[in-house]
């Protein structure tokens, strides 16, 4: 029989209230065992969905307060001494690395946290020391989970994320030059114990995920999984039986390392990203061994198309027989909301086009009764078939005008008047910059009166008039307090925007709204992307009014601020009947629109985001690669080249996006020498990067690639409610000081300050102001 699995399920919960319950531990609100109560209480609950729905292979360790990642640090005792010294708790240990801690008289910043491949979710980056030892933690997590599922009647498959993943995904520390991927072997002892205790505890299967393996790896990680599986697999029936699960591509070039897995249990792969892989992969897997086949989209929301599903199924049960054939979701389904049943207020026709990850739970389970007995599911079949057919024949998905002015695009609308130098030399004049200006990258934070005065709004408890009155008095506020820090350029503070994408995209045609459909993003921050579900154009100005007003209050120069165009569409749940090139030239000719309308109306800086650009490169290096950065550059050019020279341009990149630490990958597929090229390509006068926790050696790649604009590495890590004191960021500025020239350093956050409350903005501004004045005066000479 055809067994239906899932690889792990969102965590936090129907009203994101695992972001309630950590934000309330964090404020000291609630009790450490109310926390660990509400951690069960979601476990349990998300396994009983999946029970319910007729799931087979149900996943346990897929929980975590954080990030999955942060939790295998701990759970290898990996902290560095910084935070392990501390003699916290170990859930605080746990929040410190997530998040720093500053308390109590502990002051320890974060560790790095970057994108999980090329999603939006971020993980936690385990940081390693040139003498790094591992242990199995006291208690460990995976086991306990296991137990605690198997007492509330769940048998489950718990999920480790396997030991070449762990290390390639990992850095060494600063002051450390260690390779990680050469500490394997001490790292092997520990998955060694870790699955016998999980044996013991009564884990049948275990899923492994060693998802590196659908990057272009290095010779010494590729070697790496020979030795590990191997001692996995000597332990023969002292360990749970071993799927190793890969996501997010296809693994055909590192067939060469499937004989390490001979003598596992299986394999999964994703065949919603790379259906073609099944083929060669039915080929490879041993006499024995089962395939999980990855149907059920784990990154998008749309509802399974059956019948291509059960195609690939039906093709590998050809292959393999029906007993070695498991129905899986593609990944987990960390990056999909929990159920489409909140959803009250979406269009009905385009509700019945969408599954959530209650629902997809439903479709594996479907899937794998179909392929065995079709009749029992008939009535399921036959309405799937019918939304198909219904969505791509519906009116909302098409609009003429939309492609009647994408025919017209020409290349000179993708170019700005004059190069850099000249651009520049107008700019200066007009803007009156000093040297090391000194800016925000937009957001201020979102007050509980600002999150209330919204939603007055929304529900209509009060007039436009008076929103519009509320939020003019925000700004006022952001205005005055910028003029008290002495910022060198304003941001209006964004404080009429809900969320940088939801907010654009509610002012655009093409777009439906949830309102409840939260994704995780890091930690206890989640977002709400809204879904592109037809052609997409701009009937009004979108944020022209809020720049306008910011500016007449303003003495200093205002940045408008947009989300661009890459960014609104990674950020967004995307279509998958149109190429994303296509979506993303429509909402680069909308945003072209707003910039021009913003100049027109007085605002000569304006700030185009793309922080989803780098998260958005497809994952190995080739045509596909190739391809996506001339569409997303050239996107962002004909978004941002209809200004006049005297009008500054600045673009904004977080998440470490440029430098790239997989020191795991091959060093021909490192992405930033092409990241860096694309970002030279959108020829925007101003970059901010996020750089506080990244090493400034890093910024020589701008020397390298000899960066000819201005930069501003960000120096204050806006993820951590830490204030740094003001030699801190003067430490920080040197050391770039050392990598980019003073003329075209700016200094400004990693990012935008939304998430961070007002007292710890204004300490770490007036630091980061007052620093960026003792380095302006020592250079007075250069200004
Ligand atoms: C994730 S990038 C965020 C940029 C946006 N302008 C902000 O300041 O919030
Ligand atoms: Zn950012």
């Amino acid at each position: 029989m055809v067994q239906s699995s899932v690889l792990g399920f969102p965590r936090i919960g129907v009203l994101r209230d695992l972001k309630k319950a950590n934000e309330a531990y964090w404020a000291e609100k609630i009790s450490q065992a109310d926390l660990l109560a509400e951690g069960k209480r979601l476990r349990i609950a998300h396994w009983k969905i999946q029970k319910d729905a007729g799931v087979d292979i149900i996943p346990s360790n897929d929980f975590a307060y954080y990030d999955h990642i942060l939790d295998h640090i701990q759970l290898f005792n990996a902290a560095p001494e910084r935070y392990s010294s501390q003699k916290l708790d170990p859930i605080d240990e746990y929040f410190a690395m997530g998040r720093g801690h500053q308390k109590g008289g502990v002051d320890v910043p974060a560790l790095e946290m970057v994108k999980w491949f090329d999603s939006n979710y971020h993980y936690v980056k385990p940081t390693l020391q040139d003498n790094q030892t591992f242990s199995l933690a006291k208690d460990p997590k995976p086991v306990r989970e296991f137990l605690e599922a198997k007492e509330a009647g769940f048998l489950t498959r718990p999920v480790l994320v396997g030991p070449v993943s762990f290390l390639a995904l990992a850095k060494a520390d600063r002051g450390s030059s260690v390779d990680p991927i050469t500490l394997l072997e001490k790292l092997i002892p520990v998955y060694v114990e870790l699955l016998k205790a999980l044996k013991a505890a009564g884990a049948e299967s275990v899923q492994i995920d060693e998802p590196v393996l659908v990057f272009d790896l290095k010779p010494e990680v590729k070697a790496a999984f020979k030795p590990a599986y191997e001692a996995i697999a000597a332990l023969g029936s002292a360990a749970p039986e071993v799927v190793v699960a890969t996501y997010f591509g296809d693994i055909v070039h590192n067939f060469d390392v499937l004989p390490a897995f001979a003598s596992l249990k299986g394999l999964h792969v994703d065949l919603v990203r790379n259906p073609e892989q099944l083929e060669p992969v039915l080929k490879q897997l041993g006499p024995t061994q089962i395939l999980s086949a990855g149907v059920v989209d784990g990154r998008n929301i749309w509802k399974n198309d059956f019948k291509k599903s059960i195609d690939l199924i039906q093709t590998a049960i050809a292959a393999l027989g029906a007993d070695r054939v498991i129905v899986a979701t593609s990944s987990s389904l960390l990056h999909t909301p929990h159920t489409l049943a909140s959803e009250k207020k979406l269009p009905a026709e385009v509700y019945e086009w969408f599954s959530f990850a209650s629902e997809k739970v439903k479709e594996v389970a479907i899937i794998a009764k179909a392929v065995t007995n079709p009749e029992s599911v008939k009535a399921e079949l036959e309405a799937n078939a019918a939304t198909v057919k219904a969505r791509s024949e519906s009116a909302r998905t098409n609009d003429p005008k939309v492609k009647e002015r994408q025919a017209q695009v020409t290349p000179e609308q993708h170019i700005r008047k004059s190069t850099f130098d000249s651009r520049y030399a107008q700019q200066k004049t007009h803007l009156k910059l000093p040297l090391f200006p000194t800016t925000t990258i937009g957001s201020f934070p979102q007050t509980q009166e600002i999150r209330i005065q919204r939603n007055k709004f929304t529900k209509g408890e009060i007039t436009e008039e008076q929103y519009d009155a509320f939020i003019r008095k925000e700004i006022d506020l952001a205005v005055q307090i910028q003029d008290e820090l002495d910022l060198d350029v304003y941001v209006h503070g964004e404080p009429e925007r809900n969320d940088m994408v939801q907010y654009f995209g509610e002012r655009l045609t093409g777009y439906v709204f949830t309102t409840h459909a939260w994704v995780q993003s890091y930690g206890s921050r989640c977002v709400r992307p809204p879904i592109i579900v037809g052609d997409i154009s701009r009937p009004l100005p979108m944020t022209v009014k809020e720049s306008k007003y910011a500016a007449s209050v303003s003495k200093k120069p205002m940045k408008g601020m947009l989300t661009g165009p890459v960014t609104c569409l990674r950020w967004s749940f995307p279509r998958n009947d149109v190429h994303q090139s296509v979506q993303c030239q429509q909402l680069a000719l909308a945003l072209r629109d707003e910039v021009i309308d913003l100049e027109k109306n007085g605002i000569f800086v304006i700030q185009v985001d793309e922080p989803a650009l780098r998260e958005g490169l497809p994952l190995r290096k080739g045509a596909e690669r190739d391809a996506y950065l001339e569409w997303a550059v050239d996107s962002f050019k004909l978004a941002t080249a209809g200004v006049e020279d005297s009008t500054q341009i600045h673009s904004h990149f977080c998440y470490s996006e440029f430098q790239d630490f997989f020191h795991g990958i091959s060093a021909e597929n490192r992405t930033y020498t092409d990241i860096i090229i694309a970002i030279a390509a959108l020829d925007a006068d101003v970059l901010s990067i996020e750089n506080s926790k990244s090493d400034a050696k890093l910024l020589k790649v701008f020397i390298d690639e000899s960066y000819p604009r201005h930069i501003g590495p960000g120096v204050y890590d806006i993820h951590s409610p830490r204030v740094p004191a003001e030699e801190e960021f003067k430490q920080r500025i040197s050391e770039m000081l050392q990598f980019l020239r003073p003329g075209q350093l700016w200094i400004n956050p990693d990012c935008g300050l939304k998430t961070r409350k007002w007292d710890e903005v204004k300490g770490a501004l007036t630091h980061m102001v007052n620093a960026a004045k003792f380095f302006r005066e020592q250079y007075k000479d250069q200004a």
